[in-house]
């Protein structure tokens, strides 16, 4: 069973910062601290201080009497606290020798120093909140963008939970009233029809993917878009980077073949951290150092989320821009046809009906013309015109994610014997099945070896 030690950690960056705290929690949190905390003046102890109380005084070592940090201590009562426990916090300086100076006490008058994410751990153990809320506490400290810590709030606030469970009392009650109807067969109190059934399990399923359809657009917030700028030679790809970063980062020559490494930014598209990459333009070459280029954006091409091809407008298509054509078929693409500032010979009107799925923008990057049209495409497309939605609970984690396609699947086949007119017993097993992986999600129904695995990968101090 879980124990009930005392923890104790440093929950602050150590020695970057003006003030740190060491976190203390567990049934002795107030007696441990108090064995080594001096209130300023004849105060009485922390054993006598009441909930969410704020004292200022001394850490000294207890045999030698030697004072050791100027700090504050803030003493927080089971159960109205982070763990449920009683939790102590000692606010000390932020250096890392008084940070470790007074962890170290600590840990000699009673405590036992916290695993990572252990108070988070004891948050969820004890009930305080769901699996789903303690792992938005890590997607909140690691959020990369607004839009990103938007979302991570709304999971930690219930948000994920909230449909998750309204889903779960949805397959409970249908389980139930099942099952009933197995035991009881005589009774007719609440036998519905195959109908009822039907439409409640498709309600059900339709639920389910309402929330798996954010996933993508909760995978792009966490993660960024990872967007590939291909094209032969010469086509305008480093000038295109630079104009959408809007400073030169990338060398642009009249040289075909400048760009012999890939270059990687970061930019921030409302939010969406797109990380773009130029890559050397792709051809035939006899150079060597350019075929390593060559092959390197081949590879990323394979990796990218989003494709920017790039063609030359004044040119025309070649049929080197034929091979890149056909290289990307099956992946997010917008066609980027660059160089409009001069005399165009390409016959957009003909490109657009070969392939009539995907978007073409006309640019002149050197000019910086037509950079804000691709850059809204681009949001469009990626969030197939729901840029704006936050405040929609987003499905972010890929372990949420598996469980929801796992439980989809399970609904599926519900959905199929139902169809097929067979008795209730032969649903239940599936029905039981979706209830389980969806418990995952909020952590009713996973092993503790899993629970503890997801921790592990929490920061000291959490
Ligand atoms: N000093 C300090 N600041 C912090 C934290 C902390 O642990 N300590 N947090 C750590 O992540 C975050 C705040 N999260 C917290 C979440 C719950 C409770 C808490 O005590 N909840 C109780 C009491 C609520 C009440 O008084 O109404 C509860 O939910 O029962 C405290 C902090 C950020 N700032
Ligand atoms: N007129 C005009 N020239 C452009 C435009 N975009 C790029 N160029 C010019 O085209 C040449 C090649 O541009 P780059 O951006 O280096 O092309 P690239 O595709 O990165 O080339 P590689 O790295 O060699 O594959 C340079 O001389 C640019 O100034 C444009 O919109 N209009
Ligand atoms: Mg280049």
């Amino acid at each position: 069973m879980y124990s009930k030690d005392t923890i104790a950690a440093i929950s602050t960056a150590v020695g970057d910062g003006g003030i740190g705290i060491v976190r203390v929690s567990g049934p002795e949190a107030i007696k441990v601290v108090n064995k080594i905390f001096k209130s300023y003046g004849k105060k009485k102890g922390l054993t006598e201080a009441d909930t969410y109380t704020a004292h200022y005084g001394h850490i000294i070592e207890p045999k030698e009497e030697q004072v050791v940090d100027e700090v504050v201590c803030l003493v927080m009562k089971s159960p109205r606290t982070y763990t449920k426990e009683d939790v102590v916090e000692i606010d000390c300086h932020g250096g890392s020798i008084p940070l470790q100076k007074i962890l170290e006490l600590v840990l000699k008058v009673g405590a036992r120093l916290a695993e990572p994410g252990e108070f988070t751990k004891r948050a969820f153990l004890n009930g305080r909140i769901d699996l789903s809320q303690a792992e938005a506490v890590m997607d909140v400290i690691t959020s990369q963008t607004e839009a990103g810590l938007e979302i991570a709030m709304d999971q930690l606030e219930g948000g994920l939970s909230g449909q998750v469970s309204e889903i779960r009392q949805k397959l409970i009650k249908l389980l139930a009233h099942l099952e009933a109807s197995i035991d009881f067969p005589e009774d007719e109190i609440e036998d519905f029809t195959i109908d009822e059934v039907g439409e409640r399990v498709a309600k059900i399923i339709e639920m389910i993917e309402k929330l798996l359809a954010t996933s993508k657009r909760g995978k792009i917030v966490k993660e960024g878009v990872q967007t590939a700028i291909i094209g032969k030679p010469n086509v305008g790809k480093s000038s295109l980077l630079n104009a959408m970063l809007q400073e030169n980062r990338a060398i642009v020559t009249d040289v075909p073949g400048t760009t012999r490494d890939v270059i990687e930014e970061v930019i921030n598209l409302d939010g969406v951290p797109l990380k773009i990459m130029d890559t050397a333009g792709i051809r035939k070459t006899e150079d060597e150092v350019e075929k390593i280029g060559v092959e390197r954006s081949q590879k990323f091409l394979k990796r990218a989320d989003l494709i920017l091809l790039v063609l030359d407008a004044h040119q025309g298509i070649t049929e080197e821009d034929e091979r890149i054509i056909n290289l990307v078929t099956d992946k997010d693409t917008i066609i980027v046809v660059n160089k409009t500032d001069l005399t165009s010979n390409l016959d957009l009107d003909e490109l657009q009906e070969r392939i009539d799925n995907v978007q073409i923008v006309k640019t002149a990057a050197t000019e910086r013309v037509g950079i804000k049209k691709l850059e809204d495409l681009i949001l469009e497309m990626v969030f197939a015109g729901k840029v704006k939605a936050t405040d929609q609970t987003v499905v972010t984690n890929m372990r949420h994610k598996e469980a929801l396609e796992a439980a989809h699947e399970n609904m599926l086949t519900v959905q199929e014997t139902v169809g097929q007119g067979l008795p209730a017993d032969f649903v239940t097993i599936d029905l039981k099945a979706a209830l389980e992986e969806l418990g995952k999600i909020t952590g009713n129904t996973l092993g503790e070896d899993i629970i503890d695995q997801i921790f592990a990968d929490f920061c000291l101090g959490k």
